[in-house]
């Protein structure tokens, strides 16, 4: 049996799944926490990264790897290799006030133009414009800027700061893909090249880049091994590829983020910044909409009512869908869709008769879903179809998100079976790098909550967003 190995470089985990080439069965898998915080040094997430290969039984029998990985974060490297500071990541919103400024330089509809995106703090020309302004010592260090899944797979393969491997720094040995490098906002999915204006006016200078490989191109192999190394992917990208998802399906991933996404022919491009016009991991195109507060809203919410996810759920369903009239609007941590990085969280419409557990548990499930569903509605307007939403991520097994997000989307929702579908996705490109063919592994359905969609939660929602 030929094995292949996908990594999940998440926000708060990383996980690792060995699969068979073939047939995708699953063979064994592993895991290991992150730091936590918005900013961290990438050693832990390569230490991370080595334990759960290591829980994963290693790499005997696997014959090629990929890394996928949470999108935009700013690995800053010296000209030694050496990272110049912790990376800053997607969901650092000091980066909110250089964003505006970059898109006050260049405009909107020319960033739109140019990327297909609209720069807002997340977005790593946003973090290298924040370094320039707030640590010019940094700034001035930086040779070259990787992402986080690009850092991992230069130090899989050797690669990395002098000493440290056995090949050396070798910044021109840095890889990318198109999803990843999509979410820079100094790249182009009309041209598929680097904009390197757009890179100099964010750093102040130019700068070593990842080479941007094609979906199936070998990035190299792991250092002292014959294990090919794929190119990796953004891990939105690599969870549409893990699903296999086609036209009409729409996957909305309830995890550290919440994010909204489809794979359509055509680039798209939205000058209000809503829908970020990124590139998939196939060639083609993902449009993407992403929101901070998700799987951890409830987190927060059941940490509040001192009650598991599972009880939270059940609370929840005890309460009338709209929840009584109780709205959370639920920017624990800011927010990026709306573009709102200095919003809190807020309670509205509460009453005496209204203020109970359930109505709360129930509201922090349609306040998080609700900013899903608003997300879902602006990748339709970039014309992509609708046809069901696949529901995936942490949260998703939850049996009260399911029958929420019924209640809340109006096309029907699948959920396909508990899975890592972004490492999924890493090992099923990890497959097409070897078989030089595109794997077709069957995807399996857990439940499918009926259809019951009800419009008095997105219309009362509807009723604060402006506040
Ligand atoms: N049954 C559950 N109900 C609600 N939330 C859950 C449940 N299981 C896990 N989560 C939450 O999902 C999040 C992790 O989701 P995951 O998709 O693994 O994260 P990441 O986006 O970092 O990859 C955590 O915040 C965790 O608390
Ligand atoms: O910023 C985005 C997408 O634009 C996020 O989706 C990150 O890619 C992090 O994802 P998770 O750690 O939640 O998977």
């Amino acid at each position: 049996m030929t094995l292949v190995a996908g990594v999940d470089s998440s926000t708060q985990n990383c996980k690792v799944v060995i699969r068979d080439a073939d047939s995708g069965a699953p063979v064994r898998s592993g895991r290991a926490g992150h730091p936590p915080g918005t900013e961290v040094d990438p050693v832990r997430w390569w230490e991370a990264m080595r334990a759960a290969i290591a829980r994963a039984g290693g790499l005997d029998g696997v014959a090629a790897i990929s890394v996928a990985g949470q999108q935009h974060g700013l690995i800053a490297l010296d000209s030694a290799g050496h990272v110049v500071r912790p990376a800053l990541m997607w969901n650092d919103t000091r980066s909110a006030g250089a964003a505006g400024d970059l898109v006050r330089e260049v405009g909107a509809e020319v960033y739109a133009k140019r990327t297909g995106t609209v720069p807002v703090a997340s977005f790593t020309a946003a973090k290298l414009r924040w370094l320039r302004d707030h640590e010019p010592g940094n700034a001035a260090k930086v040779a070259a800027v990787a992402l986080p899944h690009d850092w991992l797979t230069w130090r899989l393969r050797g690669f990395g700061p002098a000493g440290a491997g056995p090949l050396g720094p070798e910044l021109g040995e840095l890889v990318t893909d198109r999803s990843d490098a999509s979410g820079t906002a100094y790249w182009s999915p009309f041209t598929g090249a680097y904009d390197e204006e757009l890179l100099e006016l964010a750093l102040g200078h130019p700068a070593v880049l990842p080479r941007v490989l094609g979906p199936a191109e070998r990035a190299g192999t792991v250092a002292g091994t014959p294990i090919a190394v794929g190119p990796g992917a953004g891990d939105n990208a690599a969870a549409a590829l893990g699903l296999d998802a086609a036209r009409g399906d729409v996957v909305v991933s309830i995890g550290t983020s919440g994010t909204v996404f489809a794979v359509t022919g055509h680039p798209t491009r939205d000058e209000t910044g809503t829908v970020a016009g990124f590139a998939d991991a196939t060639g083609q195109f993902l449009p993407l909409i992403a929101t901070l507060n998700a799987a951890r809203v409830l987190d927060a919410v059941a940490g509040l009512l001192d009650v598991t996810h599972e009880e939270l759920g059940l609370l929840a369903l005890d309460a009338p869908p709209g929840a009584g009239g109780v709205v959370l609007q639920p920017y624990f941590e800011g927010e990026r869709t709306p573009n709102l990085p200095d919003a809190t969280a807020t309670l509205f419409g509460l009453t005496l008769a209204s203020a109970t557990r359930p109505a709360l548990a129930r509201a922090a499930f349609e306040g998080m879903l609700c900013g899903l569903a608003d997300g879902l509605d602006a990748i339709r307007g970039q014309g992509v179809e609708a046809d069901r939403v696949l529901l995936i991520g942490g949260a998703a097994q939850n049996a009260a998100v399911q029958r929420i997000a019924a209640q809340t989307f109006e096309p029907p929702v699948v959920v396909p079976r508990p899975g890592e579908y972004v490492a999924d996705g890493a090992a099923a490109q990890a497959a097409w790098v070897l078989a030089e063919a595109r794997p077709r592994w069957p995807l399996s359905v857990a439940a499918e909550p009926p259809p019951d969609h009800r419009p008095v939660i997105r219309h009362q929602y509807a009723r604060y967003a402006a506040l």
